[in-house]
């Protein structure tokens, strides 16, 4: 199935998902993992703008994974524990739409400029290169459900009240011209509480 039969199948399921969301659930956190995420979240707002139930602060793209996948590529090649990795992942959730921002990497690790930008592509074809390897057997799945946990679990730990919660995410904003866009959110009782911007890159 080619990309554009994903977005013509899933527009469908979407629309449909989220005139139910509407109905049965209007105020939930909403995280959209379906793909294509770059369209599927603006589809998710339209159809809670015709309910009038849209919140910008409640509807998520979930980008997680390539923040995983960002960053799990980093601590291999900066022979560093992942787990005390992280890289900002900004932009969207398709090919050179994903900005995985390395210079903002902690902990720093001074990689050469040539290791930055295998690392970047790796990143942004890490989607396909799965899909390609299943031949047909569909896309991400373990690791797809590792990034959904993450994000959801931020998103829980932010309805509680913890502070600081911050991830990646595909939400409205105004950091570029684009209404939608993927950066740190700081995530809060409310949903979205900050949409952070780009710091220096
Ligand atoms: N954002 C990400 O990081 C990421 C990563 C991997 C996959 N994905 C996307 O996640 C989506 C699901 O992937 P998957 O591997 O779990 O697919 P899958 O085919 O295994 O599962 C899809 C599920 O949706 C159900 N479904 C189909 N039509 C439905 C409808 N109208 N209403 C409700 N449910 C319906 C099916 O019964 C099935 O259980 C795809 O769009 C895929 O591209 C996103
Ligand atoms: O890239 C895809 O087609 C699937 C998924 O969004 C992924 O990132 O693995």
């Amino acid at each position: 199935m080619s990309r554009d039969d994903l977005f013509n199948i899933n527009a469908g399921i979407v629309k449909g998902l989220c005139s139910a969301i509407a109905k049965y659930c209007p105020t939930a956190l909403v995280n959209m993992i379906s793909n294509p995420v770059n369209s599927t979240v603006p589809i998710a707002a339209e159809v809670f703008k015709k309910a009038g139930t849209y919140d910008e602060k409640k509807l998520f793209g979930v980008t997680t994974l390539d923040v995983v996948r960002g960053k799990t590529f980093y601590a291999e090649k900066a022979k560093i524990k992942v787990a005390y990795v992280n890289v900002p992942v900004v932009g969207g959730h398709a090919g050179i739409t994903i900005l995985p921002l390395f210079s903002q990497a902690t902990p720093k690790a001074n990689l050469a400029e040539g290791d930055i930008k295998v690392l970047t592509k790796r990143t942004q074809d890490g989607g396909t290169e799965v899909v390609e390897a299943k031949a047909g057997k569909g896309s991400a799945t373990l690791s797809m459900a590792y990034a959904g946990a993450i994000f959801a679990d931020a998103c829980l730990k932010g309805l509680n009240g913890v502070p600081d919660v911050v991830e990646c995410s595909f939400v409205q904003s105004t950091v570029t011209e684009l209404p939608f866009f993927a950066s740190k959110v700081r995530l809060r009782k409310n949903g979205v509480e900050e949409v952070l911007g780009l710091s220096s890159l």
